[in-house]
């Protein structure tokens, strides 16, 4: 498989992500520096947002904010409120569940309906990239997305003797403080308010939560295995009269594998993003 790497499409549109080509060098330019316009042209984002020359010379420096429409920055800002809002709302009743009952036993039930609600309204972030009204690679978010909209539809919705799991709360913890401080980065970004302690926490926090999201969403699906394999839920067996088979355990397992290609790439996209927003470096794609 090949690496996912941020590409800019030449000139127009949304920006595109691709599984294959040479490594990106890392640049330390700085903002300001010669060059660094020329170079975010063919290394970052295509200006669908930002209404930038074809040459870039009006590219904004790593982490300044593209020029968007009233539409879009005012949609934008509203789903960023909105979704910060009902992480937040998660949050304090995850807190206050366990502060009554001094157990992890019944939270996914209690805040079922919230989680499912903000995650499943997060596909819109697929849209989002689409349409170009974010700079962020279709791919990457869908990846992101999908794997969320999965472990909470297909996984812990669906198999009911799993959700008192330790490792669901594992990885509700961390899905939980990332959004908050996701939403709220976009929110404050798009009113030109960032403070230094979201921004910094935006591009740190992913570092141990990533991880531990990962590793609560794999041991959740691991637990799963055994009711899967027994019950043969979503399974479909021969003979049937459209003569296909399919085998949810088998399915299962093939998901938890491609998170061993698939976790690093997104992981290295974050400290990528980490690199040019905290540091001020420019990834240069070569297209050769
Ligand atoms: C069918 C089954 C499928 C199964 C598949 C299985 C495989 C799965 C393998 C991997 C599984 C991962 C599981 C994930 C678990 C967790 O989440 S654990 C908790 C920790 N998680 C994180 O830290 C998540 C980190 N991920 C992200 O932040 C994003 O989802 C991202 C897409 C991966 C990266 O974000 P990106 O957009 O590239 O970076 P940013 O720097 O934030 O944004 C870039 C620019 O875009 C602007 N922008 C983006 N969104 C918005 C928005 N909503 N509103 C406004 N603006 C937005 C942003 O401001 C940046 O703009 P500029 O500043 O102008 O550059």
């Amino acid at each position: 498989m090949g690496r996912l790497t941020e590409a800019a499409e030449a000139g127009v549109g949304a920006q595109a992500a691709r599984w294959a080509g040479p490594p990106p060098t890392l640049l330390p330019l700085s903002p300001t520096s010669p060059g660094c316009a020329a170079t975010m042209a063919s290394s970052d984002e295509d200006g669908t947002n930002g209404g930038t020359s074809e040459a870039g010379e009006d590219r904004e420096a790593p982490g300044k904010r593209r020029r968007l429409g009233w539409l879009a920055t005012t949609w934008l800002t509203f789903y960023n409120i909105a979704m910060t809002a009902g992480w937040l709302v998660l949050a304090i009743a995850m807190v206050r569940f366990y502060m009554e009952k001094g157990t992890h036993r019944g939270l996914y039930k209690s805040i079922q309906k919230t989680l499912k609600f903000f995650q499943t309204f997060a596909l819109l972030e697929i849209i989002h990239c689409l349409i170009g009204i974010v700079p962020t690679s279709v791919l990457v978010t869908g990846v992101q997305v999908s794997s969320r909209i999965f472990m909470v539809w297909l996984i812990t919705h669906s198999i009911k003797p799993i959700q008192n799991e330790e490792s669901v709360v594992l990885f509700l913890v961390a899905w939980t403080v990332t959004e908050i401080t996701r939403y709220s980065f976009y929110t404050f970004s798009l009113l030109d308010h960032l403070p230094y302690f979201i921004k910094w926490a935006r591009y740190n926090f992913f570092i141990i939560l990533y991880p531990v999201g990962v590793a609560g969403e794999l041991l959740t699906i691991y637990a799963a295995l055994p009711y899967v394999k027994k019950t043969g839920m979503f399974s479909i067996r021969l003979p049937n009269k459209y003569n296909v088979s399919f085998d949810y355990y088998y399915f299962l397992l093939i998901t938890m594998a491609s998170y061993i290609p698939l976790f690093p790439q997104l992981y290295f996209h974050m400290l990528r993003q980490r690199r040019k927003v905290l540091h001020g470096e420019v990834i240069v794609e070569k297209d050769d």
